[in-house]
């Protein structure tokens, strides 16, 4: 039995489906979704939008190859709850970005996906409404609105790319994008990666393991076919040519940190065993500050002096920044306007002495 999403007016329930009723038993409903043309039809990214994104992903290749000798900051709050928030820290970065555009290549972080450790608010694609009412095709709307929005900043976005068709929906406005601690060692994601267009990192999985992010960088680098949708929205046998700038992102594990010179060194032999290149990101937070926004700004100091010191490993950081600093229950009533809902993020004033003292570090580099 087929169905028509597209046509269908109500949801439908697994046992609709199924007469037999011998699968789909614990599905409650299909609900349709606009096709991603659709989508992108509605809200077109646009000839100079393109063009930002082309050229800033070329930028993101030739820091990660060290073609170019700036460093990749990927800075940007842990999620994005209120896009109007998010939009006012596009316009505070944005100028910043512009000014250390010299040293610093600033990528904004946009994460509309994110991934939990057992349950928990998924992000603003899947429940914009922030109250389980799941409303994604709204999700996608206000997500893809926000990309759009963030760009005419002349800021690029980087997403974690969570669901495997979602990026569909807004992958052309992405300049730079992750695979997540918890999916990095999932064939599903790394097939995704190996299809997307531009350069993709994996995250060390949590328990601290690094080798599994260099496999993820040796599996997307290659071609894979796999079950897919097509920008119709129809199922669809992929065939991907392979991801050409995957590369490893330390973030910690719960043994420890690794943003140390003697883990960059140690994550480095790994990607040189491989044959890959022998670059990387660190993210200061997560398990590398223990979720403290405190201790992230310590780690970010720390890495910009190992980057002083002349490490040419070390090609990007990634930083959890938002309005304010600290997190809140995503059930906080009142929410506090410019503040995470999911990690602790640091504080904008933070950010931008950060962002200043990685400049600094970078000139530092060069001149050695
Ligand atoms: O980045 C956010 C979180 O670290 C990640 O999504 C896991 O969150 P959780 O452990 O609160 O579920
Ligand atoms: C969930 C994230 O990180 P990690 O996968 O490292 O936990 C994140 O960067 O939002």
């Amino acid at each position: 039995m087929t169905v028509d999403l597209d046509t269908a007016a109500e949801p439908t329930t697994g046992t609709d489906l199924d007469p037999a009723h011998t699968s789909d038993l614990n599905i409650a409903e299909f609900r349709p979704l606009p096709s991603p043309a659709e989508l992108l039809t509605e809200l077109p990214l646009g000839h100079d939008r393109a063009e930002l994104v082309t050229r800033s992903r070329d930028e993101v290749r030739a820091i990660l190859s060290g073609l170019d000798d700036r460093m990749l900051a990927v800075v940007g709050p842990c999620s994005v709850h209120d896009p109007s928030a998010a939009l006012e820290y596009a316009r505070l970065l944005a100028p910043v970005a512009e000014r250390l555009r010299e040293d610093v290549c600033v990528v904004m972080r946009v994460y509309f996906e994110k991934p939990r450790t057992t349950v928990g608010w998924k992000g603003l694609i899947n429940d914009p409404g922030l109250d389980e009412s799941y409303d994604v095709p709204r999700g996608l709307r206000v997500a893809r609105t926000l990309l759009l929005d963030v760009l005419d900043t002349g800021l690029p976005v980087g997403c974690e790319f969570l669901e495997p068709t979602s990026p569909q929906y807004i992958a052309d406005t992405v300049s730079w994008g992750a695979i997540g601690a918890r999916t990095t060692e999932s064939q599903v994601h790394r097939e995704l990666a190996s299809g997307l267009s531009m350069p993709i990192g994996f995250k060390n999985g949590t328990d601290g393991n690094v080798q599994v992010a260099v496999d993820g960088c040796g599996s997307a680098r290659a071609g894979h076919v796999f079950f897919g949708t097509d920008p119709s929205g129809l199922s669809a046998v992929v065939r991907t040519t392979g991801n050409p700038d995957p590369h490893v992102i330390l973030r910690g594990g719960r043994g420890g940190t690794n943003y140390g010179p003697e883990d960059v060194a140690a994550a480095v032999a790994l990607l040189e065993k491989a044959g890959l290149p022998a670059r990387l990101m660190v993210d200061a937070s997560h398990a590398n500050s223990g979720k403290s926004h405190v201790r992230q700004a310590e780690v970010a100091r720390e890495l910009g002096a190992q980057i002083a010191d002349g490490s040419e490993s070390v090609a990007a950081v990634m930083l959890e920044s938002f309005l304010v600093a600290g997190n809140q229950s995503i059930d906080a009533q009142p929410l506090t306007y410019g503040q995470s809902v999911t990690d602790a993020c640091m504080d904008w004033a933070t950010t931008e002495t950060l962002l200043e003292d990685l400049a600094a570090a970078v000139r530092a580099r060069r001149a050695r």
